[in-house]
């Protein structure tokens, strides 16, 4: 099995965003919601771009975003994937078609049932499998995880990644349990809400690809 792709979500520093890249992550996530304690501005995120270059990609994190947010994120942080939350299929399509660029869709899995829909899941280039947050709850980096061997039997309908509550403590396991091909971590990166850690960056990259 080739390693997983990994995605730090929320980085909004130099030097995390530095400690990402030096641990061979794949995907730095620039968060655009003003309520999460990780979100950037338009100007973080054009600083963070031209630091970053060509080392590592960059994926904005949106949810139920406008275009005009769309356009100043996506030019800002010269984006490679839009990532969206809270979005219908119909609009993720427009996304695409608008922006030109792969779109990453979020599915929200508390139980069972929440994989029913997978079948008619379309207008996304990459699946990211998240955990269902409490209502009034940010719908993500909350670090909660689901009962990852739902994943076992789920037919993906498309190239896919896991995320929720992963960390360097149990990213092993969840990648024996999933088989996932990306993984996609915040909050088990951080010592404080939206406080991103240098050596838990790096401890995690190792762990996932142990
Ligand atoms: O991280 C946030 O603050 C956030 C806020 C609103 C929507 C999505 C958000 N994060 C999305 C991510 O891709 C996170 O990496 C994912 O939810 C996993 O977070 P965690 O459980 O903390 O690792």
């Amino acid at each position: 099995m080739p390693a997983p792709l990994i995605k730090i979500c929320g980085i909004s520093t130099v030097e995390t965003l530095e400690a990402a890249i030096a641990a061979r992550a794949d995907f730095a996530g620039l968060m655009f919601y003003a309520p999460s304690p990780r979100v950037v501005s338009a100007e973080q995120a054009a600083r963070l771009a031209e630091q970053a270059g060509s080392r590592i990609g960059r994926v904005g994190v949106f949810v139920d975003p406008d275009d005009d947010l769309l356009g100043d994120a996506v030019a800002a942080g010269r984006l490679d994937a839009i990532q969206l939350h809270r979005v219908s299929a119909a609009r993720r399509a427009e996304v695409r078609q608008r922006f030109g660029l792969p779109i990453w869709a979020v599915l929200e899995v508390a139980g069972p049932g929440d994989l029913a829909a997978l079948g008619h899941y379309d207008s996304f280039d990459r699946l990211i499998y998240d955990a269902k947050t409490p209502r009034n709850a940010l719908p993500g980096g909350m670090g909660l995880s689901f009962d990852w061997t739902m994943l076992r039997a789920a037919r993906h309908p498309g190239p896919w990644g896991l995320a929720g509550g992963l960390s360097a403590a149990n990213v092993a396991e969840a990648v024996r349990i999933t088989g996932a091909p990306l993984l996609d971590v915040s909050s088990g990166v951080e010592t404080a809400p939206g406080v991103k850690d240098v050596d838990l960056i790096a401890a995690f990259c190792q762990a996932a690809r142990l």
